[in-house]
């Protein structure tokens, strides 16, 4: 019997309330962390789980995959939201890799992702080469910078904001009162942010520590506009490093940093590259189009540290996807979707301008066939048709139909999604 068959007799299901314990520890061992589970993550992880979307293989009655799923809202361009199928914790244990385990459980739970009407699935990719086959495309890019404070050549004067606004450093109690309403602001404007529940707030800010997360209470900056509004936080911890002489060589971690507004963002940014001993900024996960290199007067003194691949979509509806974001232009485009799948494949023709879109199959001749990962890498806008027909990944039947696609599709600002889950 081949391994391939051999595994047709592992269970792939949903777990029920008393396998959590069971489905933690091999959860744990995939991730490499010692597969001991805590009483307390017992506890936690059972407050969130949704039985029927946690899926487990058991071989012989022990779990050795693991795969979750929950109910997220994805911002699109535009500010609208869209459904999606939130993909997390997915783990085959190494005994039972490269088996089709993890083929099965992401079958089984886009297909209820489908039925249940959900737009797109979304993942963090742990490895660029495991999810490509199942349809997804990475759809925002992470970015970090490191900052040689001394060489930004800012002004070591700054006080503070100069535009009426002020900055004042909070407690945790304080960003569990601001922090989620400005998170609010920030998902109805910015492609690529995806929604945050409570829970997200009480484990930054300390009130729900994790086993698995050393907690180190971090400095919180508020920015605060002329009218008193709260436009911005910024959330960092900083390593208490001094050099041999006595000199202070602080680096600071940026956590978290969210802006509603260019003036909040640029005053943040000013902030933490301002504070006394501090002489490095690790900036944390960033747009790629970040106003931070450039608002430094020099802009080289923030080197790339991070350029990668990080929300990753699954399309599993093309007419909505692309009728819930807006469009600057006008134009249309018949797109033949190619989905071995069979989730999302066939003609769509998309007739888009500022006042709204519509998107419907059609039999119109095609104009260009991408494969359901490149439409997800360009349907935020952040990829472009130009580049995946150079490197042969869409096919023109039409010359210029992947200028179209870039006139459509891409946007002045880069998707961004700022979280981890
Ligand atoms: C959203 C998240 O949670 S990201 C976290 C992902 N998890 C991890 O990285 C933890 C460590 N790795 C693992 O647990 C497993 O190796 C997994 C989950 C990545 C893959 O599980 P498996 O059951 O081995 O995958 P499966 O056998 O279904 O593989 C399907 C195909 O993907 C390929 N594949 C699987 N993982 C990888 C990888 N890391 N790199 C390249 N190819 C891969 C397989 O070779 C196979 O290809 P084939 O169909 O051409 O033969």
């Amino acid at each position: 019997m081949s391994r391939r068959q051999d595994i047709q007799d592992i269970d792939v299901r949903p777990i029920t309330e008393t396998e959590i314990p069971d489905w933690i520890r091999a959860l744990n061992t995939g991730f490499l962390r010692p597969p001991a589970v805590s009483e307390a993550e017992i506890a936690d992880r059972s407050s969130y789980l949704v039985p029927e979307r946690t899926l487990g293989a058991f071989d012989g009655g022990r779990c050795v995959a693991t795969f979750r799923s929950f109910a997220q809202e994805l911002t699109v361009v535009g500010g609208g939201f869209v459904p999606a199928d939130a993909i997390s914790n997915v783990t085959v244990t190494s005994t039972h890799r490269r088996r089709g385990l993890l083929t099965r459980m992401m079958a089984r739970d886009l297909a209820a992702a489908k039925e249940r009407g959900d737009v797109v699935a979304t993942l963090i990719a742990a490895e660029y080469l495991i999810y490509g086959r199942y349809g997804f495309g990475p759809a925002t890019t992470a970015t970090e910078w490191t900052i040689e404070v001394p060489r930004a050549g800012l002004d070591p004067r700054w006080a503070g904001p100069d535009d009426g606004g002020r900055i004042d450093l909070v407690d945790g109690e304080d960003v569990r009162k601001i922090g989620p309403e400005l998170h609010e602001r920030l998902r109805r404007v910015r492609p690529g942010v995806v929604d945050r529940d409570e829970r997200w707030w009480q484990v930054s800010t300390g009130v729900l520590t994790l086993d698995r997360v050393a907690w180190t209470e971090p400095f919180y900056a508020v920015y605060r506009n002329a009218h008193g509004e709260a436009e911005g936080l910024l959330t960092y911890t900083t390593d208490g490093e001094w050099d041999d002489g006595k000199q202070p060589l602080n680096t600071a971690k940026v956590k978290d940093m969210i802006a509603v507004s260019p003036a909040a963002e640029r005053a943040l940014w000013q902030h933490v590259c301002s504070v006394d001993w501090v002489t490095a900024v690790k900036t944390g996960h960033r747009a790629p189009d970040d106003l931070l290199p450039l608002l430094l007067p020099d802009p080289r003194a923030a080197r790339l540290t991070t350029q990668a691949d990080w929300l990753w979509v699954r399309i599993l509806d093309v007419v909505r996807a692309l009728e819930a974001r807006t469009y600057a232009g006008t134009g249309t485009l018949v797109l033949e979707v190619t989905d071995p799948d069979g989730l999302s494949a066939g003609r769509y023709r998309l007739d888009a301008s500022p006042d709204g879109a519509s998107c419907v199959r059609t039999t119109d001749a095609a104009e260009l066939t991408l494969g359901a990962s490149e439409l997800a890498a360009l349907w935020l806008g952040d990829e472009s048709a130009v580049r995946l027909a150079a490197l042969g990944r869409v096919a023109e039947s039409r010359a210029g139909a992947a200028t179209t696609a870039d006139a459509l599709l891409r946007t002045s600002r880069r998707p961004w999604c700022p979280d981890v889950f």
